[in-house]
């Protein structure tokens, strides 16, 4: 689909549920929302309020047991694994655990999120733009046992974002990070929502970004309790560009 043309995620009647028999619990309830493209979107709510697993039904990691999902133009209730991995190729994930292979460095760390699509010229280039953006310029062929754990991090979100993903699922990405580098993470998604028209949502309890959303979703016992557009929103209007590599 082209952009511009549906929202991003647009999600009727979704209800999630863990355990079996009397063990059974509702976890997420009758969740209705639109996500445009560009907009850079925090969830927030208490431990256990749903939040993950919303994350991950969007993020076409979960399969849809009640209600519609449908993402990027397409709907995940009711679809086939590989429809989901289809779907997956569009979409970046940041995760707190960072999972970086040790045995490559950096840079192949980042040129990994480009393998699912195929050896592509300007990889490496690209790769290496985006961690010098990240301020690891000087980090490119250091091992992740070298760095420290904000510097993994910065290196994971870097993976994320490098194959040019619709979609950024992000799940305490500034958790391990300084003030200054959690904002620059934060500062670099809304940028390319700005730009690119990309769209991030991102679990996150860190008070310190809540301002650089443009919206912000509120969960509690699995169902929305605020829905909070912020002034200057970033919309979807941008034209999507490849990562300038030039
Ligand atoms: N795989 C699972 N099997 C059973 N119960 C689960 C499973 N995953 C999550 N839950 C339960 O579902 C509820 C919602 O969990 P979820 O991880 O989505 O919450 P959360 O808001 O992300 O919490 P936190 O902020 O602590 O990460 C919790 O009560 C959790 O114990």
């Amino acid at each position: 689909m082209a952009p511009g043309l549906g929202p991003a995620i647009r999600v009727a009647g979704l209800s999630h549920a863990f355990g079996e028999g009397e063990a059974r619990r509702k976890v997420l309830q009758d969740i209705a929302l639109d996500i445009p493209r560009g907009q850079l979107v925090i969830l927030m709510g208490a431990s256990g309020s749903g939040k993950t697993t919303l994350l991950t039904l969007l993020g076409c990691l979960r399969a849809v047991q009640e209600g519609s999902v449908v993402v990027l133009g397409r709907e995940l209730a009711g679809a086939a694994e590989a429809e989901m991995v289809a779907a997956r190729r569009r979409l970046g994930f940041i995760f707190q655990a960072h999972n970086l292979h040790e045995s490559l460095t950096a840079l192949q760390n980042v040129q990994m999120g480009l393998a699912v699509h195929g050896p592509l010229p300007g990889a490496e280039v690209a790769a290496a733009h985006l961690l010098g953006l990240l301020g690891l310029g000087d980090r490119l062929h250091h091992l992740p046992a070298q760095l420290s754990g904000g510097q993994k991090q910065r290196v994971a979100v870097a993976r994320a974002l490098v194959g040019n993903p619709d979609i950024v699922f992000a799940d305490e990405p500034t958790a391990a990070l300084d003030r200054e580098s959690g904002r620059a993470v934060v500062e670099m998604l809304r940028r390319l929502g700005h730009e690119r028209g990309t769209t991030t949502l991102m679990v996150t309890h860190d008070n310190r970004i809540l301002e650089l959303a443009d919206r912000i979703l509120t969960l509690e016992d699995g169902r929305i309790l605020q829905d909070e557009t912020r002034a200057g929103g970033a919309g979807a209007k941008a034209p999507r560009r490849g990562w300038d590599v030039s």
